[in-house]
């Protein structure tokens, strides 16, 4: 049976996730040493066992050497394989030097992951100028997709939605959404001036004043994006909208400034967050059983897409 290990933080996740799958829920310890140094020990036995370390990718540089390390001694101890479960992905928007000098943080990162973990699995990762996962991983990593869950979230609880993309990129949601809902869909164009900064452009949406705006991006950062996208609709006559994200890493303000203009703000919980609507653990189990079952999957086949916003967008 899969050993399902959290890192800290991660801990209600990665017991959904074990439930799900029918897996056995470990434990391990961390801390800081008092000159600020990590500890880690894992409390579970990983001997021979296939270990899955459970952490979301959002703000990860302060715990980012506990996973290394915790990878690490389950390697040390015996697992036979160490998968990094991470239902959200970090540093996959710096994926280009936009300005000379500027480090490309998505390849480092890869590789230190890489040379850590057996597989990766995430889901919906920021892929803009990487068409997938293999470009820039070492190691198998496979692409679960959230499209499926925002539309049944959508079909359930929001009557005669219009389905809403605030920027080209998030084409490839806003149209796999909109046909499982069975409803029209829009995309406005997006131009980024700064990392809080954003200009949306809108078409004429008049006909569509009757029905209710439901904005969908991958990941609600500074919120700019959806903030500037809801104004713009809202300026055009149309309701409140409600925005549904796959990872909300809202900084700073961002949620309380989106809540101003949106009729409801959910996501789903890749990051741990009170707008957290969309359970991943099930398709996340489902990954996880049939690498167990040897049907792994590929990152490419998973269908890893290109064309979604870069951090410069
Ligand atoms: O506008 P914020 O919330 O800062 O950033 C999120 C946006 O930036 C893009 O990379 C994402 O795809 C999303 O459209």
């Amino acid at each position: 049976m899969r050993l399902i290990l959290p890192l800290p933080g991660n801990e209600a996740f990665a017991a959904q996730l074990a439930k799900s799958g029918g897996f056995e829920l470990g434990k391990l310890e961390t801390r800081h040493f008092p000159d600020g140094e990590s500890y880690v020990r894992l409390l579970s036995d990983v001997a021979g066992r296939s270990v899955d370390l459970v952490c979301s990718l959002a703000r990860p540089d302060p715990g980012f050497l506990r996973l290394i390390f915790a990878a690490d001694a389950a390697r040390d101890l015996g697992a036979t394989e160490v998968t990094l479960v991470a239902p959200y992905l970090a540093y996959m928007r710096q994926d280009r030097r936009f300005a000379p000098g500027e480090a490309v943080t998505s390849r480092p990162f890869a590789r230190l992951i890489s040379s850590s973990f057996d597989r990766l699995v995430t889901v919906d990762p920021h892929l803009h100028r990487y068409p997938s996962l293999a470009e820039l991983y070492a190691i198998p990593a496979r692409t679960l997709h959230a499209a499926p869950l925002l539309a049944e979230w959508i079909a359930a609880e929001i009557p005669h939605p219009l389905i809403v993309g605030p920027d080209e990129e998030s084409g490839q949601w806003v149209e796999a959404v909109a046909a499982r809902v069975g409803a029209p869909s829009v995309l406005l164009r997006k131009i980024r001036r700064g990392d809080r900064k954003v200009e949306i452009e809108v078409p004429d949406l008049a006909k569509w004043r009757d029905r209710r705006p439901v904005l969908i991006d991958d990941i609600a950062s500074s919120g700019r994006t959806l903030i500037e996208a809801a104004r713009q609709l809202r300026h055009q006559g149309l309701p409140r909208p409600v925005c549904v994200v796959v990872h909300g890493l809202f900084a700073g303000d961002a949620f309380a400034d989106l809540t101003q203009i949106s009729e409801r703000i959910v996501s789903t919980d890749s990051v741990l967050h009170t707008s957290n609507a969309i359970k991943l653990a099930p398709i996340l189990a489902t990954a996880l059983q049939a690498f167990q079952a040897g049907r792994p999957g590929s990152s490419p086949a998973a269908g890893d897409r290109s064309g979604e916003p870069g951090q410069g967008n």
